[in-house]
């Protein structure tokens, strides 16, 4: 059954990324492409690795343009989404890979975002406690932010079995990808290149509320969460190291078993045997998860650490994932877990 896919946000990093894995996508016929300030280019001008798609012309984001399709992506930025989807019928599968259905407490969003609460949508990170059941038939999905992926992928695991305490740390480098196509002083290369630097410090930065989310879902108690997100000198990529205390009687055998019980059925997440650890390059444009995770017996902490490709995993392969969950699709259809390199 192929399908007919429109993706709004076609001149971003997001769209274009999910343009890539489209492309592959054996189902998957490409409609309408959309843009903003780039309406009326053409893509081979925007997204240059796109070849098959050189020659289609961007169209404005309109209702009328998305209509007529099977599936509509946004790859718009956060607050833009919610005026779209709501002009597109409920029998179109509407995936938004923006932030406006993420969360379900109206009041962090208005208190991380500054705006009102669109709403909750079922949330796109199938290997999450009851994650798939949520996404099979949905005719909605949000995309999770990439740090929320990475994170979660790490710590839930941990929670779900009841070995850590509900305090969790969190400090994640990104590539500067994560930070979109728009440009920005602290993004030119002059100040990104051969530096490491944080931002968003001291809770402040609006993926820490998904995380809370995620992780006191899968605890089933709330968990803090303190969140330091770093800048990278590499265009894509996440490496997540995250952190919490060990409950009594927790060891290194009984947060391997956990790991290896979450983990061991999961196409997209690959638990490395021990003494491996993550690496961005080793996920550069696959949709697979490199976790690992050790118990300090010193800190009687458990870290465990994950690396994804923000564009991928991180957003577009997530998108993807869980478009194929929600059309009964194979999950893995195409998605690829093998990487380049070096
Ligand atoms: N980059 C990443 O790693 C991740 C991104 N995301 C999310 O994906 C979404 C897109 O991000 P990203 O691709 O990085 O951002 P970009 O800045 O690279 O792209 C933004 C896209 O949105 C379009 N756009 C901008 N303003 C409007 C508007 N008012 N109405 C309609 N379209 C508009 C732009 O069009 P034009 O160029 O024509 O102006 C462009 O196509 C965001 O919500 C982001 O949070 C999620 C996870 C990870
Ligand atoms: C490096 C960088 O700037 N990263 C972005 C994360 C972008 C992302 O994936 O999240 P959303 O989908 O929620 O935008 C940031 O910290 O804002």
């Amino acid at each position: 059954m192929t399908v007919r896919a429109a993706v709004a946000g076609a001149s971003g990093y997001a769209g274009g990324e999910l343009l890539r894995l489209l492309l592959a996508h054996p189902e998957i016929e490409i409609g309408a492409l959309t843009g903003n300030s780039n309406a009326g280019q053409r893509l081979g001008a925007l997204q240059p690795h796109l070849l098959p798609l050189a020659d289609r012309v961007l169209q404005e984001t309109t209702p009328d343009v998305l209509s007529g399709h099977d599936v509509v992506f946004l790859a718009l930025p956060h607050g833009q989404s919610a005026a779209v989807a709501e002009q597109l019928g409920p029998d179109v599968l509407v995936v938004d890979m923006g932030a406006d259905f993420r969360l379900k407490d109206a009041a962090d969003w208005e208190k991380f975002y500054g705006s009102a609460h669109a709403g909750t949508w079922p949330y796109g990170l199938p290997e999450l406690p009851g994650g798939r059941t949520a996404l099979e038939g949905s005719k909605r999905i949000a995309v999770p932010g990439c740090y929320p992926t990475a994170a979660s992928l790490a710590l839930v695991p941990a929670y779900a079995a009841g070995l850590a305490e509900p305090e969790a740390v969190i400090v994640a480098a990104s590539g500067t990808s994560g930070a979109g196509k728009t440009p920005k002083p602290h993004l030119l290369g002059s100040e990104v290149m051969g530096s490491m630097s944080p931002y968003g410090v001291g809770g402040v930065h609006r993926h820490t509320p998904e995380m809370i989310q995620n992780l006191g879902a899968a605890a089933g108690e709330p968990v803090t969460v303190s969140f330091t997100p770093t800048l990278a000198p590499m265009p894509r990529g996440i490496l997540a190291t995250c952190s919490a205390k060990a409950r009594d009687g927790v060891t290194a055998e009984s947060v391997r078993a956990a790991y290896e019980k979450t983990y061991g059925d999961e196409p997209f997440i690959h638990l490395l045997p021990e003494g491996q650890w993550p690496a961005t390059a080793s996920v550069y444009g696959s949709n697979a998860v490199q976790v690992q995770v050790a118990h300090d017996a010193t800190a009687h902490r458990i870290i465990a650490i994950s690396a994804i490709d923000n564009l991928t995993k991180g957003t577009a392969g997530g998108a993807v994932q869980s478009m194929n969950i929600a059309l009964g699709f194979p999950e893995e259809l195409g998605l690829t877990t093998i990487g380049v390199a070096p």
